[in-house]
Formats: C-alpha cells, structure tokens, sequence
C-alpha cells in the first residue's frame, strides 16, 4: 500500500483543441495538508475537477489511496473516501443546519433521499451529524434554516458537509473567499481541527491562509505543477518567483 493519500501522473485534459492540463504529476501523503497555489486560469479548478470526477481525464492516471479512480463517477469516489466542496456555497438553503448535515451523512451511507420521512431511526446518522455539528461550532444555530446564516456561518457549514461522511480526503476549493480578515481567521482554524489526522488539499488565493494551513504548497503554472515543497523553499523557489509572480515569491501579503 503506497503511502499517499492522492497521486496524479501525468494528468493531461483538454477542452477541444485546448489543452489545459498539460502533464500534472503530484503526490500528496496522507495526513499532509496541501494548497493548490497558481495565477487565474492556470488550471487549479480543472485539477479539483478531474480528481473528483466531474470532468474525466484526457489521460494519464488518478490513484486516491494507491487505486484509481480515473474511470470512476463523482459519488463513486466519494464512497471511495474523497469529498469535495465547491467555490459557491453548495448546501440547501430551506433545510435547517441539522438536516443538511444529516442529509450529508445519509447521501454517503448511501441512502437516498426519499428516506428522509424515516431518519429519526437512523441513530448512526442522527449522532454522525451532532457530532459535526457540534465540530463547525454551529450547535447553538442547530434548528435555524441554513438560508439565515451569515456567509461565514454556511461555509462553515459546507465545510461541515464535506466532512460528515468521514472521508478521508477532503477537497476544499476556496474556503475563505469573500471573508474577512477575522472570518477567515476563524476559518483557518475551524480547518485546522476539523481536518487534523486527514489529508487536505485546498486551492486557495488567500496567501495568509495558505502560509498559516498548508504543509506543502503545489504551485499550478499553465497547467502543470511547476514546484510543490514546503511554504518556507516555495517562497524561495526562483523558478516560483519567475513564474508565479513575475519575480516575486508568494508571501502571506499577497492576496
Ligand atoms: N469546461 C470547460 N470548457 C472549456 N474550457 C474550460 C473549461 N473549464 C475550464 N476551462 C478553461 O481552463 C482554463 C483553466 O481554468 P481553471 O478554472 O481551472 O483555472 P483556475 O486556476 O482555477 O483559475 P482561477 O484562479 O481564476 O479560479 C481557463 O482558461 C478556462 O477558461
């Protein structure tokens, strides 16, 4: 059994004539924590894309805990251990805080959602979704309809919902956009804990963020990840400094 959580070998993708990822190789080891940094349009959504399954790869290879996935449905390699969570806020904005979470649970139990008439029996599910819940550090707006929280409390939420299934990878794409200053504060430490003996892989714009989470950063040029080492060599790494930000390394200052 490898000791990576997640593997691209030389990924390639392509939109009609346009290539887009153009050879991606990473290894990301489990338990580690990852960003994903690189200038607009160099390709780090598409990555996210390809990993989860919603697009398919060109070619090249996947492996998510030593098997591939690159063949496989979004929910597939949801089950096989992966979530993700999307840029815009994805949760149900009539249902309570609760429901979503549990509906989160259940949807990687595999049960569908005409069950929802009967989820009180579902104990395992009923006390899964207390317990991230009580994680998110929503517990006190359990019973309020998610459309009412504020923008930070429903990312909040949609971390919650990407981790209720227990997955051990988990995808997070932008966690912190649109916060403020404290927000994201707080976001980076609801992070912390919630993805501690995981291993996470964010894109992320927000270099402060980065800095304060990752323990390696991959750096996306035009579709392919030019470095990927620890923030201190990244902020040190010439071919970086070239391409990334013409000459200048990325630091927590850079937005
Ligand atoms: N479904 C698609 N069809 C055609 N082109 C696409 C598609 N999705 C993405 N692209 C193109 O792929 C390139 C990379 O886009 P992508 O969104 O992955 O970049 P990014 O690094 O995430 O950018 P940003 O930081 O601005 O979010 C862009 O030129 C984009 O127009």
């Amino acid at each position: 059994m490898s000791g990576f959580s997640l593997e691209l070998k030389d990924v390639r993708k392509s939109f009609g004539s346009a290539e887009i990822i153009r050879g991606a190789n990473l290894q990301v080891p489990k338990g580690e924590r990852f960003a994903i940094i690189g200038p607009n349009g160099a390709g780090k959504s598409t990555l996210f894309n390809l990993i989860s399954g919603r697009f398919g790869i060109s070619s090249g290879d996947i492996l998510l805990n030593g098997n591939s996935i690159r063949n496989l449905k979004p929910y597939e390699i949801n089950r096989s251990g992966l979530s993700r969570s999307f840029q815009i806020t994805n949760i149900f904005h009539r249902l309570t805080v609760f429901e979503n979470l549990r509906c989160a649970v259940l949807w990687s139990l595999g049960y569908k959602y005409s069950f929802w008439q009967r989820l009180n029996g579902l104990k395992d599910a009923q006390e899964r979704a207390e317990d991230v819940l009580e994680q998110i550090g929503l517990k006190r707006r359990r019973d309020v309809t998610a459309g009412l929280l504020t923008y930070a409390e429903q990312r909040a939420l949609e971390i919650g919902i990407t981790i209720a299934g227990g997955a051990d990878v988990i995808l997070l794409d932008e966690p912190t956009a649109g916060m403020s200053r404290s927000e994201s504060d707080a976001a980076v430490e609801l992070i912390r804990k919630v993805t501690e003996g995981k291993t996470l892989l964010m894109v992320e714009h927000d270099m402060s963020v980065v800095f304060g989470l990752a323990d390696k950063i991959a750096v996306v040029v035009y579709g392919e990840v030019i470095a990927c080492d620890t923030p201190q060599n990244i902020r040190n790494n010439q071919k970086v400094k070239d391409a990334y930000l013409g000459g200048h390394a990325p630091t927590e200052e850079h937005a």
